[in-house]
């Protein structure tokens, strides 16, 4: 099967490695083109713009930061508006609005093509394992056309229905993941502040009801000050962003997670936005800092 490849950032490229390791014939674009460089080793064939990239496969998947770079990406010249159609399926895997969706989902249904939005849960890792956890919602028919190449990509898919409930699932875990960095970050620093030992703490929390592989993972390296990037904080801040204007649509009051976003948001002011989203754990830390008893 040939499958186009648009965005090879840091899930994109774990994403459509995994294709090419399960043989199927990926055809690659991205912005920066030099970003290809590496999935041509592995087989993959280069395409000139997105629109390229549908005019030669039959379905074209996406992975792209965020709602701007989707639109672009479908919308501007030589996007993937300009050849899909009859026959051809588009699947945006982008964590963006259920709005931003819908609009992509209307323009390629207008020409004659079939859409599926099928964001993910897991991070660098489990892209690079196949374990991700997708959340797919559209045309059912491409859904599962597509249902072998998400199992390649993921452990289990979601099938959520309407065109925008794949986007707001995604939004709703992530607002619930971001709180709860927050949340863990001020357990750190309470700890440390208290005289506890901070990676005591973690033994602790990894023992009991609120054990979680996020805590596990992030807590020694926050605890080292390493925030290599596995899922950037600038997107991270964009998905609680996102989250949180589902919440005003909804009129669902979400004290916590606004809270959580302005730690986010304080963050990119200070240029933390390439880092891992656990580097909020140094505003949190910063706060704790002041002196203010
Ligand atoms: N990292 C993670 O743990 C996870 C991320 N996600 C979501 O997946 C998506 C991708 O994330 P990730 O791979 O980490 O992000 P990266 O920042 O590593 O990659 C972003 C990709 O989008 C491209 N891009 C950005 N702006 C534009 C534009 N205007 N036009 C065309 N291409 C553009 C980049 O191209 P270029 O290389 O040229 O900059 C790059 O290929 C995001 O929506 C994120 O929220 C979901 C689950 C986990
Ligand atoms: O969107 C990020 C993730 O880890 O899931």
């Amino acid at each position: 099967m040939e499958v186009g490849f648009l965005g090879l950032g840091i899930m994109g490229k774990a994403m459509a490695t995994n294709l090419l390791r399960h043989g199927y014939r990926v055809t690659v674009w991205n912005r920066t083109t030099a970003k290809c460089q590496d999935l041509v080793a592995l087989g993959a064939t280069v395409g000139e713009t997105p629109a390229a990239i549908v005019a030669r496969c039959r379905y074209t998947i996406a992975m792209l930061s965020d709602p701007s770079a989707a639109l672009s990406v479908v919308f501007d010249k030589d996007g993937v508006l300009e050849q899909i159609g009859d026959g051809k399926g588009y699947i945006d895997m982008s964590t963006v609005d259920a709005a931003t969706s819908s609009k992509i989902s209307e323009a390629v249904k207008l020409k004659g093509g079939a859409f599926v939005e099928a964001p993910v849960s897991g991070s660098k890792k489990p892209a690079e394992d196949g374990q991700l956890v997708i959340l797919a919602a559209g045309d059912k028919k491409l859904y599962d056309e597509m249902v072998p190449a998400f199992d390649v990509l993921g452990k289990k898919s979601f099938f959520l229905g309407e065109i925008g409930n794949g986007a707001k699932m995604k939004l709703v875990v992530n607002m619930i993941m971001g709180s709860m960095m927050n949340s863990l970050s001020e357990g750190l620093c309470l700890a440390d502040k208290s005289g506890l030992s901070p990676q005591t703490l973690l033994d602790v929390l990894d023992l009991g009801a609120i054990a979680n592989p996020m805590f596990k993972l992030k807590g020694p390296a926050m605890l080292q000050g390493s925030y290599s990037p596995a899922f950037p904080l600038k997107h991270q801040q964009k998905d609680m962003r996102l989250a949180l204007a589902l919440g005003d649509e909804n009129a669902v009051s979400m004290p916590v997670s606004a809270a959580a976003n302005e730690a986010f948001k304080k963050a990119r002011s200070l240029g933390l936005g390439d880092l891992d989203f656990s580097a909020v754990y140094e505003v949190v830390k910063g706060a704790g800092g002041s002196g203010q008893a």
